[in-house]
C-alpha cells in the first residue's frame, strides 16, 4: 500500500470508534478526508445520528456537501471524541500538528474532547520530534518581530507562502511561522517558550493529549493507546 492508502485505511478504521447519538470533532487534513467521506457513507447507510464539530473550513465543506449535521465548538455542550491527523508523533505520544494550518481549532476542539484520537500513516511515527517543521500561528501585527526572535533563538523559521508567493493565513486570518528545528529534545520546555511570546496565537505542539492512534501500516491498522 502507498501512503494514500495507508491514510485511506486509518481514516475508515477510525469511524468505528463513533457510535449513534455522538457529538464528534473532525480534524482536518488529507488523511482526516477519508475518515469524514466514511463518516457520511455511515450515515447515509445506516442511519447514524451524529453532530459533527468542524476543525476548518475546509472540513466544514466537506461535511456539510455529506449532509453531516454541524454545531460550532461554542454550541457543543461536550465533544465525545475527535478524530484528527498528525504530522508526527513520538515514540511518548507526543504531536506536531498544523502542516494543514488548521492547528489553532484543532487544539480547541482537541482540548474539549472527552477523547483524542489519531490516524497515521506509518510514516508519522517517529522517535524524537522535530523532523517536521513545526507551526506557529501568529498574528500578523509584529510578526516580523518575532520571526527575527525566533530566529535570534536558532529556530530557522520562516513565514508560510502560498503558491502565488502570498503569505498564507489561516482561519483565523493569521500567519504561520514554521520552526525549522530538525529535533525537538524537550518539546514541553519548547511549548512553555512559544505560547508565552507576545503575538504567538497558539503551537503545533500537541502534548500529553492523545489516548488512541491509529497507524497504518502495511499489515493492517495497529491501535496504540497512550498512556493517559
Ligand atoms: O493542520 C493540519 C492538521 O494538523 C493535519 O491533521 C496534519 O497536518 C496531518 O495532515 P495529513 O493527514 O494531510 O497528513
Amino acid at each position: 500500500m502507498n501512503q494514500n492508502e495507508l491514510k485511506r485505511l486509518v481514516g475508515e478504521k477510525s469511524v468505528e470508534w463513533v457510535k449513534n447519538g455522538m457529538i464528534v470533532g473532525l480534524g482536518t487534513g488529507s488523511t482526516v478526508r477519508y475518515m469524514v467521506d466514511a463518516l457520511g457513507r455511515r450515515i447515509a447507510e445506516e442511519d447514524l445520528q451524529i453532530t459533527g464539530v468542524t476543525t476548518s473550513s475546509v472540513t466544514a465543506k466537506q461535511a456539510e456537501a455529506l449532509g453531516i449535521p454541524l454545531i460550532s465548538v461554542d454550541e457543543a455542550d461536550h465533544i465525545d471524541i475527535v478524530i484528527d491527523g498528525a504530522d508526527e508523533i513520538s515514540s511518548y505520544f507526543q504531536g506536531i500538528k498544523g502542516g494543514g494550518a488548521a492547528l489553532l481549532f484543532e487544539k480547541i476542539v482537541a482540548v474539549n474532547s472527552t477523547k483524542v484520537l489519531w490516524i497515521v500513516d506509518e510514516s508519522k511515527m517517529v522517535d524524537k520530534l522535530g523532523a517536521f517543521p513545526l507551526p506557529v500561528e501568529v498574528i500578523p501585527y509584529g510578526s516580523q518581530k518575532l520571526f527575527d526572535r525566533f530566529a535570534a533563538k536558532g529556530l530557522n523559521p520562516t513565514f508560510r507562502k502560498q503558491e502565488n508567493g502570498s503569505l498564507l493565513l489561516t482561519d483565523s486570518d493569521n500567519y504561520i511561522i514554521d520552526l525549522h528545528l530538525e529535533q525537538i529534545d524537550d518539546p514541553h520546555a519548547l511549548a512553555e517558550y512559544l505560547i508565552h511570546q507576545v503575538g504567538v496565537v497558539e503551537h503545533g505542539l500537541f502534548l500529553d493529549m492523545v489516548n488512541d492512534v491509529i497507524v497504518g501500516k502495511q499489515v493492517g491498522p495497529v491501535v496504540l493507546h497512550a498512556r493517559n
